[in-house]
């Protein structure tokens, strides 16, 4: 059983505050959805969390092991994995070879292949190539050869079909169910929501809602106030 813990977490850029004193949970088996209109400081959260930029203060554990101050390779090596917004692949490496450079000792990539069997088609073809809705499932794949106990997901729909978000929110609900602690962040909040089980929704970088998704998803006009304020 794996957890991710944020305790009172403020980041700032630029010296200005942008993440006020977040507190969250993650826990395995579950997705913790990250909601919040354009410049809430989603984006910023996740960075923070994967040692990009530097937290200000409070701290971030991983069942109970404080991380704030590691380096992102070893806040990887501790079991944080972070799918950055963007999709950077290596467009003249194959698929495959995408995901070896990934590959830990222990890990393999029939678990990746399962998951998304479109990828095992395309093994050979170039990364460049790949439709955005494929180029998405490989940073997740890559993101799960690294063997993490929490993955988190900077906007995976961004410019997707309908079609591809509902597959890739699938998979990621599956990857919870075997397991997995998932911090998603994204901006269709109806198809998060579906798939999640506790939400945050940050206004100006503090939580204004932690609670069920299934309550706020009943909810739309409460999630509009959420996002707009007032
Ligand atoms: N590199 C940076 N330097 C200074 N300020 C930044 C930087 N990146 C983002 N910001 C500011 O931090 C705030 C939060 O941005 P962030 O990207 O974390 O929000 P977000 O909720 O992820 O938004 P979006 O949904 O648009 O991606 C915004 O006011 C933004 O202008």
């Amino acid at each position: 059983m794996s957890e991710l813990v944020i305790s009172s977490l403020s980041i700032s850029r630029s010296e200005l505050p942008v993440v006020t004193e977040i507190n969250a949970r993650v826990e395995s088996g579950s997705i913790s959805v990250v909601l919040g209109a354009n410049g809430a400081g989603k984006t910023t959260l996740l960075e923070g969390l994967s040692g990009i930029i530097p937290v200000a203060s409070g701290t971030i554990a991983i069942d109970g092991h404080e991380i704030q101050t590691a380096r992102p390779g070893q806040r990887s090596r501790e079991g944080l994995a972070h799918v950055e917004q963007g999709r950077t692949i290596f467009s003249q490496l194959t698929t495959e070879e995408n995901m070896k450079v990934a590959l830990r000792d222990g890990s393999d990539l029939s678990e990746a292949y399962g998951l998304f069997p479109e990828l095992m088609q395309r093994r050979s073809v170039r990364a460049g190539l790949l439709s955005g809705g494929e180029q998405q499932m490989l940073v997740i794949a890559r993101a799960l050869l690294t063997r993490p106990k929490v993955l988190m997901i900077d906007e995976m729909s961004a410019g997707l079909a309908p079609v591809i978000v509902s597959r890739l929110m699938a998979a990621v609900r599956k990857l919870a169910d075997a397991g997995l602690a998932v911090l998603l962040v994204e901006q269709f909040a109806a198809l998060a929501l579906g798939i999640g089980n506790r939400a945050y929704v940050l206004r100006r970088g503090r939580v204004v809602y932690d609670g069920d998704c299934k309550t706020l998803l009943r909810s739309p006009d409460e999630l509009h106030r959420l996002y707009l304020g007032g």
